[in-house]
């Protein structure tokens, strides 16, 4: 069993994000290319820079009120989704409540046939099982791909989030949580089952985030 890992890269200009791309492919097997720190009008260009290496690269555009900086209106957010669609990336991340929200989007992607990763995050707590499972269940009416990411304020809220890995089913779950306390289900969500777990290269872009370096090592500890 080989665990995986994806850097995420924030950059804000589409040379910095090319850049950090190239290192970031030779330590990952995937990268996740946070389009929202660049301004709007890069975001063609930058796809464009890195299109020979987008089936390796998760997509995020995420908006203000999901914790992202993307700073345009939702009308141009959907616009840039559907040109980041077109270049058929390894996963596209969506917020649950985006695609909620949106059915159009959601009817035009589905009909791109996108590869969705469906996303959900709690930036202050994390909220009870019955919470979380059912939260899952209507995700996965999206995609087969779930990511759910809460904060954890004690090793309980921790446990919790990687509890969710025994009644996963068909899902590629991703579930963890933020936070120092949260630290511990970075790694443990892999040897449960998540696809890989999310890491910097060096300096964290969530709270807790391990850096490359650091995951692999206690990756390698069991070889
Ligand atoms: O959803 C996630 C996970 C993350 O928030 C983390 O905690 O590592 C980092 C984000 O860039 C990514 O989109």
């Amino acid at each position: 069993m080989k665990y995986k890992t994806c850097v995420s890269i924030a950059e804000q200009t589409p040379a910095k994000t090319k850049k950090r791309l190239k290192i970031a492919l030779s330590k990952s097997d995937y990268v996740e290319v946070r389009f929202d720190f660049l301004r709007s009008d890069q975001i063609p260009e930058t796809l464009e820079l890195i299109k020979k290496d987008l089936n390796r690269i998760v997509c995020t555009l995420r908006p203000k009120n999901e914790g992202g900086k993307f700073s345009g209106n939702e009308k141009e957010r959907i616009a840039i989704i559907k040109l980041i669609a077109e270049y058929n990336p390894f996963l596209l991340d969506i917020e649950f409540n985006t695609l909620k929200r949106n059915a159009t989007l959601t009817n035009y992607l589905k009909s791109t046939k996108t590869k969705l990763l469906v996303s959900w995050h709690d930036f202050k707590k994390t909220p009870s099982s019955a919470e979380l499972k059912k939260k899952i269940t209507l995700m996965s009416k999206y995609s087969s791909n779930v990511k759910i990411v809460s904060t954890a304020k004690s090793t309980d809220d921790s446990t919790r989030m990687l509890e969710l890995y025994s009644k996963k089913g068909k899902n590629n779950l991703i579930a963890f949580a933020m936070g120092d306390y949260g630290r511990i289900s970075r790694i443990l969500c892999l040897y449960l089952g998540s696809p890989y777990t999310y890491v910097s290269l060096g300096k964290a872009i969530a709270p807790g985030q391990f850096s490359v370096d650091e995951v692999k090592k206690i990756i390698n500890l069991k070889k």
